[in-house]
């Protein structure tokens, strides 16, 4: 069975259409130049409506402390996916907060699968993500896609997860072609950057529930 994580909440709205697609996780961003940058007391109104059962997932870019510790307590997180975060600041992360701790990890050759087993002992999951242009404002949540071909034959050493331009037309082929069993999307269920499509969630889950 797969499972998902709609990454990038904002509104009440959509929230609700991730807990009645019953996604798995969803995703709330603090990283100011995103779009979907959330403030503390929106995460915090955002965390009230949602139940426990879907696990709330702080993601960030190399973050501070601080910031990791207003972020876990407002948005009552889960989990935190980190990006741009080298292993031993992970481990730090994952000792100090005490919480779930995902890698991202951004693929565009297959060179960039190397520094997986690094991340062994200092996180508990990898995000396979496709790496954005050189130069983007964001490290994650563009909507690109990586060739999944790339992930043919690679021993996982931890649990992971797929990710990068996923949406409801090609999720089911994502998930046949790499095996992946949680996959996430951002863009894929937006109508605009920070968007977020009620509609393109429901087909999104649905479309994972049938894979
Ligand atoms: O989504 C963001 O704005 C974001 C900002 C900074 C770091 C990571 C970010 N997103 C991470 C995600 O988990 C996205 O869901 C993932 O990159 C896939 O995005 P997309 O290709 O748009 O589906």
């Amino acid at each position: 069975m797969t499972t998902a994580k709609i990454c990038g909440i904002s509104t009440a709205e959509s929230m609700h259409a991730v807990i009645a697609g019953a996604a798995s996780h969803v995703g709330l961003v603090f990283f100011p130049p995103s779009p979907r940058h959330l403030s503390f007391d929106a995460a915090m109104a955002l965390a009230a409506r949602t139940p426990d059962h879907v696990r709330r997932v702080g993601v960030f870019v190399n973050p501070e402390d601080g910031l990791l510790e207003q972020a876990v307590a407002a948005g009552k997180l889960h989990a935190v996916q980190l990006h741009q975060t080298p292993p031993a600041r992970a481990a730090h992360i994952r000792q100090r907060f005490a919480r779930e701790t995902w890698a991202a990890i951004a693929v565009r050759s297959r060179s960039d699968l190397d520094g997986v087993r690094e991340y062994v002992g200092a996180a508990d999951r990898i995000l396979f993500d496709a790496k954005t242009p050189p130069g983007a404002a964001l490290p994650g949540g563009m909507g690109v896609r990586f060739d999944w071909s790339l992930l043919d034959g690679f021993r996982h050493p931890i649990p992971w997860a797929l990710s990068g331009g996923l949406d409801a037309a090609n999720v089911g082929e994502a998930v046949r072609r790499t095996g992946a069993t949680l996959v996430d999307t951002s863009s894929g269920v937006e109508s605009a950057p920070g968007v977020k499509s009620v509609d393109k969630i429901a087909a999104f889950l649905q479309a994972v529930a049938a894979s």
